[in-house]
């Protein structure tokens, strides 16, 4: 799929990272509003049954896992363009974040300022194989509250992007997350997404400042009942599977 690298660099540029970096920080989740447009959300989404041969490593049907209900595919390298950018171009935007979490933690460990470098890290650890996916819920469909992690490398944050229309394609179908905080009980949100909408959340944990420094919360995600429908999303996560 073609998509000219300056329209994406002018797509990341014309959101609201100071807003963005507010929101992961106090919630958690932030949302880009129209990542893609519609006709490169229809395009995505038609991989899903059309891509080539190649175009997937392998699928999964979440029942057979006690994952849920509804599949999921993970692209094999090379990625379609589109998906190969987009992550290209978010990955610098995040990292900052992700270091300073790490900071606000006592974790030792950064990230590089390009994802190739940080690409490079995974692989050079056993972790090379794609983790860009995309996933396919009918009616009855639902994705478990679950973290993607795929090995010892972990990026902090990842991406989901909406590629169907909400009301028109599907009904149901949201996207939660849950937060568990030490010794309290769960907070949950729910992430409200139109078509082309990207949400950024934290992949396992993230920093909380509480009135004596910072503490831990462990995060979850998942995505509720779809009631009626078709219901497609791509998962962009940062570090590759062992
Ligand atoms: O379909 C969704 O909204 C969630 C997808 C997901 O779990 C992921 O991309 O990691
Ligand atoms: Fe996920």
């Amino acid at each position: 799929m073609a998509a000219n690298p300056h329209d994406s660099a002018d797509r990341l540029a014309k959101h609201d990272w100071q807003g963005v970096e507010t929101e992961l920080d106090c919630e958690g989740v932030a949302v880009l509003p129209g990542l893609l447009a519609t006709a490169e959300c229809r395009a995505l989404a038609a991989l899903y049954d059309d891509g080539d041969e190649g175009t997937f490593r392998s699928r999964v049907v979440m029942a057979r896992h006690g994952f849920g209900r509804g599949e999921y595919k993970y692209f094999d390298y090379p990625l379609p363009e589109i998906v190969a950018q987009l992550r290209t171009l978010l990955y610098p935007r995040l990292a900052p974040i992700a270091n300073r979490w790490n900071a606000a933690l006592g974790l030792e460990l950064r990230y590089p300022p390009s994802h190739a470098q940080y690409l490079a890290r995974c692989h050079a650890a056993g972790q090379p194989r794609a983790t860009p996916l995309l996933l396919r819920y009918g009616p009855g469909d639902f994705n478990c509250l679950h973290q993607d992690l795929y090995g010892e490398h972990v990026f902090p944050l990842q991406a989901v992007i909406l590629l169907s229309q909400p009301g028109r394609d599907f009904d149901g179908g949201e996207l939660v997350l849950t937060e568990q905080r030490p010794r309290m009980q769960s907070r949950v949100s729910v992430v409200p997404l139109g078509q082309g909408d990207a949400a950024i959340f934290a992949v396992s944990h993230r920093p909380v400042q509480g009135t004596r420094g910072f503490y831990r919360v462990n995060m979850r995600h998942g995505v509720s009942r779809i009631r009626r429908g078709t219901r497609t999303t791509a998962g962009l996560i940062f570090h590759d599977a062992a």
